[in-house]
């Protein structure tokens, strides 16, 4: 494997979809992202075009643009069954704005839009939701698997008991998954960055503990949960912290939580309560979303701990996300999209689906003739 890409789970389930485009003479213009322009993460896909052309087993061009006029040229110039990725679409700042100009640029890259990438089915991005209010567009057989497994997934299961455990950075595991899962299961065991913001509401001093990128958000979202009262919430009464950035397994020790996390110190782990593991082994439903430790940094006793009690089995256990799917040893049923799946699991729908509904309408009729003014990059 490209030792950039730490996991290719998500490319690859994109393989059938473009081979059979392909081989039907379609011309394939790729248009995917990483990273973001915000914190400057986006760095090229070229070692993605690689993999692809491996896997596929014919060429695959990379082009660096995907707004200008060159892209334009460079997917007109296309013949039947090429595949060209164009670059990340993540180098505009227009992209996660959902900018309609930008949205109008890639949609001159082809004439329909075949939608994949189910793990950012819920951004209104202007690469996903934003091309559909210009071209035609269906969903790939990608996005109509996931979806559709994921749909045995939703609502309540009375007749069993389940859990979620919702761990990770990103905000979404609070804002859908802590509020959505309080209210249908049994059991929720907060942890990563949703079990620091928790503690935080708690009242209790987690020193410089991760809070990730939209902490006072998650923090209100936590408050309500708890004064809610609907969730069985495992709150752990021993947590590991480390100094510094927690990279230096050795150096994390435990901390009794009544007494507050040291100054200088975050968490990077906890210890599962045993009633908590004991009622794990018995449920018939957990979800997992984001890894629940600094996994990866070698900080894995409560990881560890839930792994062990929980059965590989379909319909049993599902893990959710790219990282937590890429870094814990796992080899049960899981689904790339982290977010969008506890979206889809919360709302029963996603932005991209919506918009996909809604395209029926431009499917069917002739592409637009305004074009929007300026292009935001
Ligand atoms: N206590 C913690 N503090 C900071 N980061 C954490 C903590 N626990 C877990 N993480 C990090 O969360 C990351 C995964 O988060 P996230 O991106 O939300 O998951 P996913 O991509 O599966 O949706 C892991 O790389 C892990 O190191
Ligand atoms: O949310 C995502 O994945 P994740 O929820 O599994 O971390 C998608 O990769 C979307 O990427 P983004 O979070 O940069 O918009």
């Amino acid at each position: 494997m490209d030792p950039e890409l730490i996991s290719t789970a998500r490319i690859d389930s994109e393989l059938a979809d473009l081979e059979r485009l392909v081989e039907s003479g379609a011309r394939v213009a790729v248009l995917s992202h990483q990273g973001s322009h915000r914190d400057g993460s986006a760095t090229s896909l070229e070692h993605v075009t690689e993999h692809l052309a491996r896997r596929l087993n014919r060429p695959v061009r990379y082009f660096p643009e995907n707004a200008s006029d060159e892209a334009v040229r460079v997917s007109r110039n296309m013949h039947p069954g090429d595949i060209v990725v164009f670059g990340n679409t993540r180098h505009h700042a227009g992209e996660e704005q959902g900018d309609a100009a930008l949205a109008y640029r890639f949609a001159q890259l082809g004439d329909q839009v075949a939608v994949g990438g189910f793990s950012k089915a819920h951004r209104a991005h202007a690469s996903n939701t934003g091309l559909l209010e210009h071209l035609p567009g269906f969903a790939a057989g990608s996005l109509v698997t996931e979806a559709r497994f994921l749909s045995s997934w939703a609502g309540e299961r009375p007749d069993t008991c389940s859990a979620a455990i919702l761990g990770g950075r990103k905000p979404e595991k609070t804002l859908i998954g802590l509020v959505h899962f309080a209210e249908t299961c049994d059991l929720v065991i907060p942890a990563g960055v949703v079990l620091n913001t928790v503690l935080r509401a708690l009242g209790h001093d987690v020193a410089d503990s991760d809070l990730g990128t939209k902490p006072a958000a998650c923090l209100d979202a936590a408050r309500e949960v708890l004064a809610s009262g609907n969730a069985r919430l495992h709150v752990p009464r021993t947590v590991w912290a480390a100094p510094d950035d927690g990279t230096t397994p050795r150096a994390a020790h435990p901390v009794a939580i009544e007494d507050g996390v040291p100054d200088g110190h975050a968490i990077v782990d906890f210890a599962l309560e045993p009633w908590a593991a004991e009622l794990l082994g018995k449920t018939g439903r957990t979800v997992l979303a984001g890894t629940p430790t600094r996994y990866l940094d070698g900080h894995r006793e409560a990881s560890d701990a839930i792994l062990a009690s929980l059965e590989p089995v379909a319909g049993t256990t599902l893990l959710l996300g790219g990282d937590t799917v890429a870094e814990l040893p796992w080899s049960g049923p899981v689904a790339t999209g982290g977010g969008s799946a506890l979206e889809l699991l919360a709302t029963g729908t996603c932005a991209v689906l919506d918009a996909l509904r809604n395209n029926t309408r431009l499917a069917v009729s002739n592409l637009p003739h305004d074009v929007p003014g300026e292009v935001n990059t």
